[in-house]
């Protein structure tokens, strides 16, 4: 399979080659060129499948001849072999057809690990295959940074440079990436915030003279295909074992760079009944208000009690453009050209848009009481990010009749403060591997929001 810009005028690569890379050249994102399609007996065969199985029947047709079927499955066999649970994302019922979809059993405890567990894997098997070594640079709210430290530390061709915005992130979530202390792990807190730390990933990416003995950049945060690609997988597995195809099933997903929302379009396109898909915002409510009202004009960053969502430009929003502007990169190229400035869709393709895609934005105030309130009615407790999932989807959902499964992104132990607002009384312990936690020595460097600055930082420790 090949894959292709967003915008229209960079080359097409392989699949290797679109996963060891950042942005393309001409600014956009890459996606494939046509996407595989399973007929309804496809989908009813894969329910009850292991979740690693049915990963490699996701993922078999993009990757294609680039690794054999041996090779994808052993990659996917060591990507879950670490998760806590043995059906890796299970489904907990807390309301008439309403379904959390738990992806918090990994590693880090969000649900960045699905596909970041597996980017390691892939990346150190394509890397020795290549004999080369490579720089990962990736900006976080919080949990990309630390699921990507965890998937590529063990790496030997690599070396990863995190930025995360400097008090921005939860306790937990700092010390999950700066108690690492690999020679080959550097943590950079930006005095800036998360859009600033993304910026700055994505100009490093355009112009990388800056990065000695012509080392190159790779990504890993949703820019890169392969991380949409592996999300893709628990649509299905949720859905089929809710009784897709033979039933419609709908999505809340609490979002900020709409990665993972994305993947569930993807997952629609590839033949997934899914009627409604819902993009639950905080009060950084772009999307929402892009699919409300079609205002997507930015506004200053509000930091919330869901902090790995407090994102205003949101990148895979452009593959959701390409798609709904058929494909077309110049018209895509033309509408992001300043992603500061407001943006208006077309009426045909904010229609499109709609067909699917449903929106609804909650506050803190709300997101607390919704923490406290499905506490008391199901003695289930959320993380902040999955309330907003939660709330927004009683809030749009069109009925009962059909399962509404929220993802939940994060465990509540991520996120202590805002829990506690909620349930003052409550203790949330975190998992075993993670209990020295407050007892690791940090390293970060607090760097100011200077491009330069960081580039050289980066430049140096790579000596
Ligand atoms: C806990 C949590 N929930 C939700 C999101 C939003 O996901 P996305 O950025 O893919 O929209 C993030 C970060 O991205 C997150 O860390
Ligand atoms: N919420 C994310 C932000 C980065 O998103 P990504 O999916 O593009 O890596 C985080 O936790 O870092």
């Amino acid at each position: 399979m090949r894959f292709i810009s967003t915008r229209g005028r960079a080359p097409s690569l392989s699949f290797t080659d679109t996963v060891l890379t950042g942005l393309a050249t001409d600014g956009g994102l890459y996606v494939p060129e046509s996407l595989p399609e399973f007929s309804a007996e496809e989908i009813r065969a894969m329910a009850g499948l292991d979740y690693r199985e049915l990963a490699f029947r996701i993922i078999q047709p993009f990757v294609g001849d680039d690794l054999s079927d041996d090779e994808l499955r052993d990659i996917l066999e060591r990507s879950y072999r670490h998760f806590r649970h043995s059906a890796v994302a299970p489904l907990v019922q807390t309301d008439t057809n309403e379904w959390i979809l738990e992806l918090f059993h990994g590693p880090t405890l969000a649900f960045k690990d699905f596909a970041l567990q597996f980017l390691g894997q892939l990346f150190d098997h394509l890397l020795k295959k290549r004999g080369e070594r490579v720089v990962v640079m990736g900006a976080t709210s919080g949990d990309t940074g630390s699921a990507a430290i965890e998937g590529c530390r063990h790496c030997d061709n690599i070396d990863i440079f995190i930025l995360h915005p400097h008090n921005r992130v939860s306790e937990v979530q700092r010390r999950q990436m700066t108690g690492v202390l690999s020679d080959n792990v550097f943590n950079i807190a930006l005095d800036g915030s998360f859009d600033d730390c993304q910026n700055m990933v994505k100009a490093s990416f355009a112009d990388q003279s800056f990065l000695p003995d012509g080392r190159r950049l790779v990504a890993v945060n949703s820019i890169n295909w392969a991380r949409i690609m592996a999300q893709i997988v628990y649509y299905f597995y949720a859905a089929v074992n809710l009784g897709a195809p033979d039933k419609m099933v709908n999505f809340s997903v609490p979002t900020g760079n709409f990665g993972d929302i994305f993947a569930g379009y993807l997952a629609r396109q590839m033949g997934l009944p899914i009627d409604q898909l819902v993009i639950a915002t905080n009060a950084n409510d772009i999307l929402h208000r892009c699919i409300s009202d079609n205002d997507h004009s930015p506004r200053p960053l509000v930091h919330s009690l869901s902090p790995s969502m407090d994102i205003m430009v949101s990148s895979n929003f452009e593959r959701l453009l390409f798609d709904l502007y058929d494909r077309d990169g110049a018209a895509v190229a033309e509408l992001l050209a300043d992603r500061s400035a407001p943006m208006q869709l077309d009426d045909r393709v904010l229609a499109k848009a709609r067909e699917v895609f449903y929106s609804y934005r909650v506050d803190d105030q709300r997101t607390v009481e919704t923490i406290r309130r499905v506490f008391e009615e199901s003695e289930y407790l959320l993380d902040p990010h999955t309330a907003i999932g939660v709330e927004a989807a009683r809030k749009v959902r069109k009925s009962t009749e059909q399962p509404m499964v929220c993802l939940s992104t994060a465990h509540p132990a991520k996120f202590p403060d805002a829990v506690a607002r909620a349930l003052p009384t409550r203790e949330i312990p975190l998992p075993a591997h993670m209990q020295d936690l407050f007892q690791r020595e940090e390293r970060m460097k607090v760097l100011p929001n200077d491009l330069a600055g960081v580039q050289r930082f980066m430049a140096e420790a790579l000596g």
